[in-house]
């Protein structure tokens, strides 16, 4: 049986203002807020350092060093989108440059997550255009093999849906399950808060170890303090 390939077409998307929250607690805080949740693999990493973003999933599955699905899933950008990229076994080939890239802004993609390797990264780093990827390979692919767009696929060890939240950082790529977007953003947001007030009192040089009550757990754990002779 011959496997079916599709393109789908499909209008499920985070709310603008959730993804705007999303992109402003980051991706470290949005992943605690999701019971530790989402968590791509440390192994995708940011081309560029300061770019930080929140928008739906545009998923694409592509043949290893294939690159044609990645241009059928131009058509199915929608502004503020994020295109999240695998392949159907690992490889690292450098599948997008500043060419799709510049494809993709025109239809308003904030950027790339890529299972994968990317190339021109000095160009898209001058674009602003942000990419997190597995590698940075010269090496280029075809346009040969069919995939699919808009469909589940695995991304650093997360699955991912089409108009789920993509987060990322410089910390890395956090996916956040599309119903869960919402209630999300407001755990994020207590936690950011509460974050707030931890920080000013270890700048007063409270320790963690009594601001966390941690000392009965040293002894509970064994841990003894001795003096050196
Ligand atoms: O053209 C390609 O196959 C990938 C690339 O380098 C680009 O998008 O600029
Ligand atoms: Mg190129």
């Amino acid at each position: 049986m011959t496997a079916r390939h599709v393109v789908v077409r499909t209008s499920k998307r985070v709310p603008v203002e959730v993804l705007t929250g999303l992109a402003e607690a980051g991706a470290s805080a949005v992943h605690e807020a999701d019971g530790r949740r989402g968590a791509v693999s440390p192994d995708l990493r940011p081309i560029q350092a300061g770019a930080r973003i929140a928008g739906s999933a545009v998923t694409v599955s592509c043949h290893p060093g294939d690159n044609l699905m990645i241009h059928a899933a131009v058509e199915q950008v929608r502004p503020g989108d994020v295109v999240v990229v695998t392949t159907t076994s690992p490889s690292t080939d450098g599948m997008l440059g500043d060419l799709l890239a510049t494809s993709l802004r025109a239809r308003g993609a904030i950027g790339v997550v890529l299972d994968a390797g990317v190339r021109d990264v000095a160009e898209l780093r001058e674009m602003g255009f942000p990419v997190w990827s597995r590698a940075v390979s010269t090496q280029g692919t075809v346009k040969a093999s069919p995939g699919s767009v808009n469909i589940p696929i695995v991304v650093g060890g997360q699955v991912i849906h089409p108009g789920d939240a993509i987060v990322a950082d410089d910390d890395g790529v956090v996916v956040v399950a599309h119903e869960r977007a919402t209630d999300v953003l407001e755990a994020a947001r207590d936690r950011i808060a509460n974050e707030a007030s931890k920080r000013a009192r270890l700048a007063d040089g409270e320790l963690g170890l009594d601001m966390y009550r941690l000392r009965p757990l040293l002894a509970e754990l064994g841990v003894v303090y001795v003096d050196e002779p």
